[in-house]
């Protein structure tokens, strides 16, 4: 009796569903769209009084269609991992600004996360605009998430879990983004409309810090600094200072300089800013390029001696001031004439604000590196610790160095004709580009041995050319030597006349 009206009621519960799924499609087919909304309103009240879920959704578009929601892209790419897992239809998508492919769920595919003992599932969702007066749509359909999750769970998601699920997209999407190299210097100042600040290209360069040729333990030692930066934001705010970091790569051409910034900017999977100083009109437009850097980022001056005329303002300032003004004058427009172009006002105070000023501060995130080949010409303000926190010479190759180049060029760890080089590399000056000139293979077929011989040559040329210069300097300062000892002797013999016809005077 009990099993046939189980089965009764079931039935009944069965047809009531199905008769009320029936009315429900007719009613989302053919009423108007306003009676839908309300209609839907209802039913998610209705449903909500009964339900203990909650639902949340986030959007594609916020308003306008104009910029995608950063949290959408966030969801986006932190489910792509689970997605991948367990979405029966996944779609592919590649991102404006990114260099991989992003595998998401399908529209209304579902699927579930675990934080901290609480199942959530996501499903993916699309909205129907409202029509238009003749009935036609002109909009797409929107796209948004719903996240949906028991009450009890309500303040671990809002408080713990959506930070969690933001920081964690965040950093897949920055890991997956096309990296980019910007640039000052090619911008048209009087085009319209107006060009951005910086101008970019996909930045592309290979160098890794395993490439690059120099003592294990001091590329050891940078590669932690980097990394300790990159990952010390609280640090930062907790001793109350903007998170940027200054490095100073100095040495002579061909050791390096260039190379370790791209080094630097891989690791790191930051973009690269690439400031032109003579390109810059004055300390304002400074200011405004600066505004528009954005975090996760090194900003570089390469030659940083001879981008401007800032190795000695400060010092000029205080002594002969109004001279020196004169002559900068004459020199400016000497070039300007010369040139047909607008000579920079950036002044070093201007570059020492751009620095560590206020401004500075704006984006965080960011490694400031200068280059130079002759770091005694610059002012000791622009390069003291706290601007600049970390000094890196990059010097001649040593026996070390060539063994990276060799292992990278050849892929030869060993060799006889290494104790050789190790001896000739002790005994002369070689930069690692001249030793990495040596080592290229200029064809296919040429074997280790001829490219080692070739730098064993390279290298009794460079101790040639080297035991050359230094005889010829020798006999320079003999004969300046020669000279001075002459003069002494002629003002010795001149003296004691000039004494005599004082003495006739008196
Ligand atoms: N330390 C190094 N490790 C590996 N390769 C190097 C190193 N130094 C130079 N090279 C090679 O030499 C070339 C020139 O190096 P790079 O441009 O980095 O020198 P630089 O120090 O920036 O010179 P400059 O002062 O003239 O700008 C690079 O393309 C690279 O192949
Ligand atoms: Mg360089």
């Amino acid at each position: 009796m009990a099993a046939i009206t189980m089965a009764e009621m079931w039935t009944t519960v069965g047809s009531t569903m199905a008769s009320f799924m029936f009315v429900w499609t007719i009613i989302r087919q053919y009423c108007p769209y306003e009676v839908r909304q309300l209609l839907e309103k209802w039913m998610q009240r209705l449903m909500s009084f009964f339900n203990p879920y909650i639902h949340v959704s986030i959007h594609e578009f916020m308003g306008t269609r104009l910029n995608r929601s950063e949290a959408y892209a966030a969801v986006e790419a932190y489910l792509s991992t689970n997605s991948v897992k367990s979405a029966k239809r996944l779609k592919l998508e590649m991102e404006k600004d990114s260099n991989k492919i992003v595998l998401t769920m399908d529209e209304y595919q579902k699927v579930k996360d675990e934080f901290q003992g609480a199942e959530i599932s996501w499903a993916s969702r699309t909205k129907s605009p409202k029509p238009m007066g003749n009935g036609n749509n002109s909009q797409p359909e929107t796209r948004y998430y719903n996240l949906t999750f028991h009450k009890r769970y309500r303040e671990m998601i809002a408080e713990s879990y959506l930070e969690h699920v933001m920081k964690k997209g965040k950093e897949i999407r920055v890991k997956n983004r096309q990296r980019k190299l910007y640039t000052n210097g090619a911008r048209d100042k009087y085009a319209y409309p107006r060009q951005p600040m910086w101008s970019d290209v996909p930045f592309e360069h290979p160098a890794r810090f395993e490439s690059v040729a120099m003592e294990a333990e001091k590329k050891q030692e940078i590669i932690e600094d980097l990394l300790t930066f990159s990952q010390s934001k609280d640090f930062y705010a907790r001793i109350g200072k903007a998170w940027k970091r200054g490095y100073l790569l100095y040495g002579p051409p061909g050791t390096g300089k260039s190379t370790m910034i791209a080094a630097m900017a891989n690791l790191l999977n930051y973009d690269v800013y690439d400031l032109e100083l003579t390109a810059v009109k004055d300390n304002t437009e400074l200011k405004k390029l600066l505004i528009e850097i954005t975090g996760k980022s090194i900003i570089v001056i390469e030659d940083i001696d001879c981008s401007l005329d800032l190795t000695g303002h400060r010092k000029k300032k205080t002594e002969k001031e109004t001279e020196d003004k004169k002559e900068e004058e004459k020199k400016k427009t000497d070039l300007k004439n010369r040139e047909g172009k607008e000579f920079s006002k950036v002044t070093l105070s201007g570059l020492l604000n751009f620095i560590d000023g206020l401004w500075s501060a704006c984006g965080g995130e960011r490694i400031i590196v200068f280059t130079t080949n002759y770091v005694e010409k610059l002012d000791p303000a622009l390069i003291r610790r706290g601007r600049m926190d970390k000094h890196i010479e990059l010097s001649y190759c040593s026996f070390e160095g060539f063994k990276v180049l060799a292992k990278n060029y050849l892929l030869v760890e060993a060799h006889p004709l290494f104790d050789m080089i190790r001896r000739l590399i002790g005994e002369t000056k070689i930069t690692p580009a001249d030793v990495a000139e040596a080592l290229m293979r200029k064809s296919p077929r040429e074997d280790v041995e001829k490219s080692l011989s070739k730098l064993i040559q390279a290298l009794e040329e460079a101790k040639k050319e080297a035991a050359t210069k230094e005889a010829e300097e020798e006999s320079r300062v003999k004969a300046a030597a020669k000279d001075d000892s002459l003069l002494q002797d002629k003002k010795e013999t001149e003296e004691p006349q000039s004494l005599d016809d004082g003495a006739v005077l008196l």
